[in-house]
């Protein structure tokens, strides 16, 4: 049974896109922004230790994925995907190969979730993304996805990998702890509450209406559900009940958004050095704000970025005030399509994009992307990930000059967060007139590298970056190629090297028309590679 990649997009405007595991035992799909191609040969990485110190034979080298650097060369790098890919990871790609083979297809995010698996497995994916990374020259970064206290199932026992509940038949929904396997027909639900909290005749709905039952009898600690509408329940899918057509919100909308378990996934990924923490069913900036002090306070030297997922109707209501705080957002609609109407869910997504690229934050579409994909027989996640890849959306998006409809408001808290706001807004726009073959930009913080990709221009943006830890983080924004390149202060000299070494890969030729920004010169220069 696949699990799911997750995937974005950047037209309708996501950054980021996730595939999601299937029922087989592959992983799922998010998408993110961009894709990358095939693999060359093995390119010897330099590696660089996670506190951006450089040794000193890095000094003269230049990093960029290995896929992206063999997409660019397949394709010509105006044809590189922007939209970036994340991708979930379950039983069905954790092996190195499986992982290897993500990398080369275009993951540029490997997601873990903590819904599933134990700690001891999650730390063995994010030990082998970093050595594929190390050993054959991808940058995949790593996201961990907490778990979070909604209601949902658990595991349904035994290896069964789902069930399938039929039209008229009797299951018993339990806050008992059982022993695997579990009795026929009986599901096991993580919330105590669950069974004091419904009442008979509310109408139980897995994973937004997946299958629906309806609530026929409470004995003690188990809720007897008749099944009204037949189909696939898969292990810890989200559960919500309603009554007279609205969401029931119980006592389970008081449970914290990071619960007890979360926390210690958290130390986890700190101590494990992920590069985004994902946090499930936010309501308020509060948590965000919260955990990220929590953060900074023991993670001094790595700068994790924290991503709010968009999927309970309190944070809708709160969208703005947690976006502005949250280094990016997540339309999960997988829970969101089980907490608002899904007719609805579209409408929200557009919103959240938007809002998304106006602050300028990178965000992710996650869920129900291929859901065909779920039965589909062999290797579903390549096949998810080659068929987002293609992303015909972005070459329409290009064609239709969609960049140039959209209105972006002045986001800068400071004088000079505006100049380098003006900066990338007028560059991009040159970029699109001039029809340069790229943007440059020599970044340390990566702040500049986003503001261009804020525009979405017309051009790949090349990012140049010194440390791994930013460049692995821009992975997730659309239209940048992150390198990892020592630099100085000199922008004629960091130019003229970075020619040559980008000659040398084959990745630029003589004559190709580049604009650079730096946030070093605060300038704009517009020339032909020499
Ligand atoms: N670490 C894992 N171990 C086992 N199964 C997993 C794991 N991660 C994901 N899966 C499977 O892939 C499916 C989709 O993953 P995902 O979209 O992240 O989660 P969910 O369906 O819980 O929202 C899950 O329902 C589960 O069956
Ligand atoms: C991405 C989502 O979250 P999770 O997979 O953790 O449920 C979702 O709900 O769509
Ligand atoms: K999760
Ligand atoms: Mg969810």
């Amino acid at each position: 049974m696949a699990q799911a990649f997750h995937l974005l997009s950047p037209s309708s405007l996501p950054t980021a896109t996730i595939t999601k595991p299937s029922l087989t035992s592959s992983p799922r799909l998010l998408s993110v922004r961009p894709i990358r191609r095939r693999l060359p040969s093995a390119i010897s990485a330099v590696i660089v230790s996670d506190n951006g110190k450089t040794p000193p034979e890095a000094v003269a080298t230049i990093e960029v994925d290995a896929a992206t650097e063999a997409e660019m060369k397949e394709n010509g790098f105006r044809s590189t995907r922007r939209t970036k890919l994340v991708c979930t990871i379950g039983p069905a790609t954790c092996g190195e190969e499986q992982l290897e083979a993500l990398a080369v297809g275009g993951m540029n995010v490997a997601r873990i979730n903590m819904c599933h698996g134990t700690r001891e497995w999650h730390r063995s994916v994010i030990r082998s993304v970093r050595r594929l990374n190390e050993e054959k020259g991808f940058a995949v970064a790593v996201m961990m996805d907490t778990e979070g206290s909604e209601i949902h199932m658990g595991d349904l026992g035994g290896s069964a990998p789902s069930a399938r509940a039929e039209d008229g038949e009797v299951w018993t929904f339990s806050v008992r702890a059982f022993n695997s396997p579990l009795p026929e027909r009986t599901i096991t639900v993580n919330y105590d509450g669950f069974a004091e909290d419904v009442k008979v005749g509310d109408e139980l709905l897995v994973d937004g209406g997946m299958v629906r039952f309806e609530v026929i009898e409470k004995i003690g600690p188990d809720v007897k559900c008749i099944c009204t509408d037949p189909g696939l329940m898969l292990p810890r899918a989200n559960l919500t009940f309603w009554r007279e057509g609205s969401l029931v919100r119980e006592r389970n909308a008081m449970l914290p958004t990071i619960s007890s378990k979360d926390w210690l996934d958290i130390d986890f990924g700190i101590a494990e050095g992920v590069d985004f923490i994902a946090i499930s069913f936010v309501k308020s900036a509060e948590v965000i704000n919260h955990l990220k002090s929590y953060i900074a306070a023991r993670a001094r030297d790595s700068d994790i970025a924290v991503i709010a997922k968009i999927e309970s109707i309190d944070s809708l209501a709160n969208l703005e005030e947690i976006i502005r705080v949250s280094d990016g957002a997540m339309v999960a609609r997988g829970d969101l399509g089980a907490q608002i109407p899904l007719e609805q869910v579209p409408a929200a997504q557009q919103k959240i994009v938007q809002l998304c690229r106006q602050l300028n934050r990178p965000v992710i579409v996650a869920s129900q992307l291929l859901e065909s994909m779920i039965e589909y027989p062999t290797q579903p996640e390549l096949k998810s990930l080659t068929s987002l890849k293609r992303l015909r959306i972005e070459k329409w998006w290009r064609e239709e000059k969609r960049h140039e409809a959209v209105v972006l408001p002045d986001i800068a808290s400071s004088f000079s967060d505006s100049i380098s706001e003006e900066i990338c807004n007028s560059a991009a726009k040159m970029a699109n007139n001039l029809e340069v073959d790229a943007l440059f930009v020599f970044t340390k913080s990566g702040h500049m590298a986003s503001l261009l990709s804020r525009c979405r221009p017309d051009c790949p943006i090349f990012a140049f970056t010194n440390t791994t830890s930013v460049r692995r983080r821009l992975n997730l924004q659309w239209g940048l190629i992150p390198f990892r390149l020592t630099f100085s202060d000199d922008m004629e000299s960091n130019l003229n090297r970075t020619f040559s070494l980008l000659k040398a890969r084959g990745m630029i030729k003589s004559g190709d028309l580049i604009i650079a920004v730096s946030d070093m010169l605060q300038s704009i220069q517009v020339m032909n590679v020499p």
